[in-house]
C-alpha cells in the first residue's frame, strides 16, 4: 500500500495553510485518508527553525530546516505514505530553494542538502499579487524575518518561486503553479482539485471511490 505525497508551497501570506486545510477537508469528504502536515514541523526542532530566523541565518538555517525535514520524513511522512494515506504538506523543498537562496545560500548546496529527501508526487506552487500576500501575512501576524520587508521583498520572493517551479520541473518534479488572483479560498481549492484528482487517478469522479482502493477510508 502506498499513498500520495502532495506539497503546497509559495510565498508568505499567499494562502498555503488555508488551502492545505481546505484541500484536506475536501479530500477527506470524498473518503480519502488524508494526513495534513507542515514544515517546519511542530516539534522542538521545527519550532526552533520557524521562530528562530532572527538567531539563525544562511547555512545554519538551511541545515536546521533540512534536519527537520529528514526527521519529518522518517517519523511522519513515510509512515503515513506506507499506510496508504495522502500526505498534504504545507511548505517543502521549494521553500528551501527560495528562502535559503534569499538568505545567501548557494542553490547547489540546497539541492545537495535535500538530495535524500523524498520527491513529492505533486508540488503545488501558489502565486499571487505580492502586495496582497504581504498584507495578509502582516494582518495575520509576523513571526519570521522572511515575512518582513515591503512589497519589493514580496515581489522578489514571488519571482523566485516562479523560477524555482521551473527548476523543479526541469529536475523531473511534477509541478502545478496556480495564481490565486482574487479567488476565494474555496475557489482556489476547487481549481486545485483537478490536478489532485488527476494524480489520484479517478478523473474527478468521487463516486468511483467505493471500497476497493487501498487509499480509501473504511468509514
Ligand atoms: N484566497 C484567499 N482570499 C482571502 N484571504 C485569504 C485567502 N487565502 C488566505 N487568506 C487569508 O490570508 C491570511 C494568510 O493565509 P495563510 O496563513 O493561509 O497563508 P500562508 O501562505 O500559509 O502564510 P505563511 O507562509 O506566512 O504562513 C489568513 O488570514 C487567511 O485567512
Ligand atoms: C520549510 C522552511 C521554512 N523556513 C522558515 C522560514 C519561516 O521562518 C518559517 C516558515 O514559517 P511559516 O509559519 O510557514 O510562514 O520557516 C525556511 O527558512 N526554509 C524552509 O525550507
Amino acid at each position: 500500500m502506498s499513498g500520495r505525497f502532495i506539497v503546497v508551497d509559495g510565498p508568505s501570506g499567499v494562502g498555503k495553510t488555508t488551502i492545505t486545510a481546505l484541500l484536506a477537508d475536501s479530500l477527506a469528504a470524498e473518503g480519502w485518508l488524508v494526513h495534513p502536515t507542515k514544515e517546519p514541523t511542530r516539534t522542538r526542532l521545527g519550532q526552533t527553525a520557524r521562530y528562530g530566523t532572527d538567531d539563525y541565518h544562511g547555512l545554519t538555517l538551511a541545515c536546521l530546516v533540512a534536519a527537520d525535514r529528514y526527521q519529518h520524513l522518517e517519523t511522519e511522512i513515510r509512515p503515513a505514505l506506507a499506510a496508504g494515506q495522502i500526505v498534504l504538506c504545507d511548505r517543502y523543498l521549494a521553500t528551501s530553494l527560495v528562502l535559503q537562496r534569499l538568505d545567501g545560500v548557494d542553490p547547489t548546496f540546497i539541492w545537495d542538502l535535500n538530495s535524500l529527501a523524498d520527491r513529492p508526487d505533486l508540488t503545488i506552487v501558489l502565486t499571487g499579487d505580492p502586495n496582497r500576500s504581504r498584507s495578509r501575512a502582516a494582518a495575520r501576524g509576523i513571526h519570521s524575518r522572511f515575512h518582513r520587508g515591503g512589497v519589493d521583498a514580496g515581489r522578489r520572493e514571488m519571482e523566485l518561486y516562479v523560477e524555482v517551479s521551473a527548476e523543479l520541473s526541469e529536475a523531473g518534479f511534477s509541478v502545478h503553479v496556480h495564481d490565486v488572483g482574487t479567488q476565494s479560498p474555496g475557489e482556489v481549492v476547487a481549481a486545485l482539485l483537478d490536478p489532485v484528482r488527476a494524480l489520484l487517478g479517478h478523473g474527478g469522479d468521487a463516486q468511483a471511490l467505493t471500497g476497493s482502493d487501498a487509499r480509501i477510508s473504511e468509514s
